[in-house]
């Protein structure tokens, strides 16, 4: 998918929602444990639920990781429904993968060909030669964690190095200079929309793929008042407040209604 497809699909439907399939079959819908692959029903009705609302669909490959091959079966399974039924929305691997450049290619290997996902996260903290190899796909994004929105994102991510820019800020400005680096997008928290008006001066046209919004709080105004561009830039992701909004026989029905909730608020931000 081209960011054009993208903006256009996001223009089109009104949202720039992701919704974020983290699948814990301890929450899910006791029933569902009864199917052969439970974690796969889960994820379809969830998407069959979502797809309206959204643009992007964000499975954490976690959540699949847990549970071995079958979990591993339940990724492949979920990315090649989402590609046959809904060729529209893009899926983000929520993987945080990044090493050295023969093992970072291996990874983009995994995910954008053998798991056909359109974009995978990356940990930028092995420079250049570890995120590069992400690039080479054309049609492909690499989202490097920039300000993350958890709590520790403190630790280091805002220190001043050498007493000059914040970390977050260099990963920003130098990637850009990176081989293909329009293929390149970046993780904010919605926590952290605070720091949104500094993020743009420097990556004024990249995407922005936003989690934070729901469960950890953060608010869906502030990042649209200082994250938004002209191509819109957004792709805000909830997972549980939208997958579990109920964990009785109506999830998949309430997850609709919670994204299609956020698809309101997501219009008018775009009018
Ligand atoms: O900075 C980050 C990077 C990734 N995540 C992931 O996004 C979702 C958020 O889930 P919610 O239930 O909507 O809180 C989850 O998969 C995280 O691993 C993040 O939260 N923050």
């Amino acid at each position: 998918m081209t960011l054009d497809q993208l903006e256009n699909q996001i223009r089109s439907k009104g949202t720039f929602l992701c919704v974020g399939l983290d699948t814990d079959l301890e929450k899910i819908p006791g029933h569902l444990l009864q199917q052969p692959d439970p974690i796969f029903a889960f994820n379809k009705a969830i998407i069959d639920a979502t797809a309206p609302y959204c643009v992007a669909y964000k499975p954490n490959t976690a959540f699949f990781e847990a549970y071995g091959v079958k979990g591993w079966e339940a990724l492949e399974r979920t990315v090649v429904y989402l590609n046959q039924n809904y060729p529209d929305h893009l899926i983000i691997a929520d993987a945080k993968r990044g090493d050295i450049g023969n093992t970072s290619t291996r990874y983009a290997k995994a995910f954008f060909e053998e798991i056909p996902c359109d974009a995978l996260t990356i940990a930028p903290y092995m420079g250049r030669d570890s995120v590069e190899p992400f690039l080479e796909f054309e049609g492909k994004y690499a989202v490097l964690l920039a300000l993350t929105s958890n709590p520790g994102a403190f630790d280091f991510q805002t220190l001043p190095i050498a007493g000059q820019q914040q970390l977050y800020l260099e990963v920003l400005e130098k990637t850009q200079q990176y081989k293909n680096a329009d293929r390149l997008m970046y993780v904010v928290g919605a926590t952290k929309a605070e720091f949104l008006t500094d993020i743009r001066k420097v990556v004024p046209e990249a995407f922005l793929l936003i989690p934070g919004v729901g469960a950890q709080g953060g608010s869906l105004e502030e990042v649209c008042r200082y994250g938004m561009n002209k191509r819109v830039g957004l792709l805000i992701n909830s997972s549980r407040g939208i997958i579990y909004a109920s964990q009785g026989a109506d999830f998949a029905q309430r997850a609709g209604q919670e994204a299609a909730t956020l698809q309101a608020q997501m219009n008018k931000m775009l009018n």
